[in-house]
């Protein structure tokens, strides 16, 4: 898929974005009800979800045998019997996404899998690192091996509405990546109201952003339904103004199989089916997987997993 080249720095097309709250949170609380997912239909959707998830360890104690044990985990994510039961071949996670340091134990360990690597960067996760560091992480970080990067955004800049700075280290992150995929995190339970993630979001965008992503997992509030339904609407809004398509990433706090369920009807209704595939959908997600498997062993057994089939995440 062609990459989002990004724009010039283009302030009318968002400065007069007003989000009428109260009416975003009815849409978001409304978006569970909007499809009835039964039976063969939801095992399917889980099964896409798995597609989806950037399978994350993003921990202190992260050593490079955690790490091989999660990317096995991304390579065979759900049981093969179960999978077979189901008539599945060949399923893995989305990508692995570990700390910059990780990256490499992650490649060996996912060796021809074609399962990429995401590696945080630039001071992962509040960013306050000055700038040239910030982007040798990413250079770092590249020269490991990864296949995409998930920065962090200086909040401060979205919180004085200083844009220019903003699309400025946006693009200088976006040059340091190269060939990598950049995944802007917002960071959004920082941002103070939805107008600053709508603004925050075009600016990752036009700086050439490849995924806009809501959270580091850090944050005080992590993904929510209100805050992705504004992002998905400002990717709407950036492919009308540009033709260019962006990813989305909803990531920390995600825990539930009906989480998984709930963000992808978002992305069917607000930007259609075809939006449901790892190139243009992630779930960034350190303990997802294990309930998701749960579902699915409920729907081909009749019963619950046991723990030791989960082995990780
Ligand atoms: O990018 C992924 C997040 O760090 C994962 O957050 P989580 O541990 O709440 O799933």
């Amino acid at each position: 898929m062609t990459r989002n080249p990004g724009t010039d720095l283009r302030v009318d097309w968002f400065e007069t974005i007003h989000i009428n709250t109260p009416a975003t949170e009815r849409r978001a609380a409304s978006l569970p009800a909007r499809r009835s997912l039964k039976k063969d239909h939801q095992a399917a959707w889980l099964l896409n979800a798995i597609r989806c998830i950037d399978l994350t360890t993003l921990a202190g104690g992260d050593t490079p045998d955690r790490v091989a044990r999660l990317c096995a985990k991304a390579r065979q994510p759900v049981a093969p019997d179960l999978l077979a039961a189901m008539g599945v071949g060949g399923l893995t996670t989305g990508a692995v996404c570990v700390y910059p340091t990780m990256v490499a134990a992650a490649k060996r360990a996912l060796g021809n899998s074609g399962v990429p690597v995401a590696s945080v960067a630039t001071g992962f996760p509040a960013g306050l690192m000055p700038l040239d560091l910030r982007l040798a992480e990413i250079r770092y970080a590249v020269d490991q091996g990864a296949d995409e990067i998930d920065i962090v955004i200086t909040r401060a800049h979205v919180l004085r509405a200083d844009w220019a700075a903003l699309y400025d280290e946006l693009r200088a992150m976006r040059e340091a990546c190269g060939a990598a995929k950049m995944k802007a995190i917002l960071a959004t339970g920082d941002l103070k109201s939805l107008e600053n993630v709508a603004k925050a979001s075009h600016v990752a965008m036009q700086a050439g952003a490849d995924f806009i992503k809501t959270s580091t997992g850090k944050e005080g509030v992590n993904a929510t339904l209100p805050v992705s339904l504004v992002m998905c609407r400002a990717i709407r809004d950036y492919g009308a103004q540009t033709d260019h398509v962006v990813g989305f990433k909803p990531a920390g706090g995600l825990r539930t199989a009906k989480d998984a369920l709930n963000w992808q009807v978002l992305m069917a209704e607000e930007l259609g089916r075809g939006w449901l595939r790892p190139d243009l959908f992630r779930i960034g997600a350190s303990s997802l997987l294990g309930d998701i498997e749960r579902q699915i062993s409920h729907h081909v057994t009749g019963r619950y997993a046991g723990a030791h089939r989960q082995a990780i995440a």
